[in-house]
């Protein structure tokens, strides 16, 4: 590393991410960015603070796109290199990928103009189109949820029941007349390893309005309590129409950290919500050498 790194730090309703720029993959080239470095930059006090990391990088400069992405490696020129703050790597994000569009376009990488229509992005879970919104947030098409069966998880001395859903990374989307405000969500959720041999994210859900508004708190893999999850937003829109016999619907999820749509058709699941930046600036030579 010749110059201090480039770092930003934003959020999607509060789900709080440090944003590295390495467009051509040499600043946090190799195992730069492994998990203590992760870890680091997303603890609190002692780092930055997020709940994960997103790496702005170009697909090509990413090992594993090719495995992820396939055919699609060509048509993605950008890759979201998303890490959980426990230095572990997702599938997907949902508020990290509007995110990530969002710094693009800060950083002078992608045109805000060019994106009405949406720009094809690498993840881990696949390409996923993300594209601006008219009303200044954006919106990204997060494909179907698929459901892979039920189970339950134990939090807070409960033992809530959901249904299990891929959205490129896994959940479980538990409905309950439990008020969601009234729950401790500090420990870690006791889960089925058979049914989620990679971990899983816990939606816990109150229905405001069925099959069209939710509430919902989450424990996410590898981080824990997040006052959002995007893709557990679109995880609750399925469950909840779901529960009404539906399989299409536009479904207004609350999180703790502000408000989401997710609209769900027979072809796929569409996710939209606000894109924030804090702060841009450099990380300090002497941190990083800490
Ligand atoms: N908060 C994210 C999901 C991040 C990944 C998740 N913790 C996992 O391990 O699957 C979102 O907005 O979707």
């Amino acid at each position: 590393m010749t110059s201090p790194p480039r770092v930003l730090v934003g959020h999607g309703t509060e789900n709080d991410f440090v944003v590295l720029p390495d467009p051509e993959g040499d600043v946090w080239a190799g195992d730069r960015l492994d998990a203590a470095m992760v870890q680091r930059l997303c603890e609190r006090r002692a780092g930055l603070g997020g709940d994960g990391v997103l790496r702005l990088v170009r697909s090509v400069h990413v090992p594993d796109a090719a495995d992820a992405l396939g055919d699609d490696l060509g048509r993605c020129e950008w890759f979201m290199d998303h890490r959980n703050a426990d230095g572990s790597y997702a599938e997907m994000c949902g508020n990290g990928i509007r995110l990530f569009l969002h710094a693009l376009v800060a950083e002078g990488l992608v045109d805000r103009q060019t994106c009405t229509d949406g720009l094809l992005v690498g993840t881990r879970g696949g390409a996923r189109r993300v594209g601006a919104g008219a009303d200044g947030g954006y919106w990204v098409d997060m494909g179907p949820a698929r459901p892979f069966g039920e189970g339950s998880a134990e939090l807070d001395g409960r033992t809530f029941d959901g249904v299990a859903v891929s959205m490129g990374n896994p959940h479980l989307a538990c409905l309950t007349d439990v008020p969601v405000e009234q729950l401790d969500l500090t420990g870690t959720p006791a889960f089925d390893p058979a049914l989620f041999p990679e971990g899983v994210n816990v939606e816990i859900v109150n229905v405001l309005e069925a099959g069209a508004h939710v509430r919902l708190r989450v424990s996410e893999r590898g981080v824990g309590e997040t006052r959002s999850c995007g893709t557990g937003a679109c995880a609750a829109a399925y469950a909840a129409l779901r529960a009404e016999g539906a399989t299409e619907g536009t479904v207004v999820v609350d999180v703790p950290g502000g408000r989401l749509s997710v609209r769900v058709t027979s072809a796929t699941t569409v996710l939209s919500g606000p894109a924030v930046l804090v702060s841009a600036g450099v990380l300090c030579p002497e941190w990083l050498q800490g």
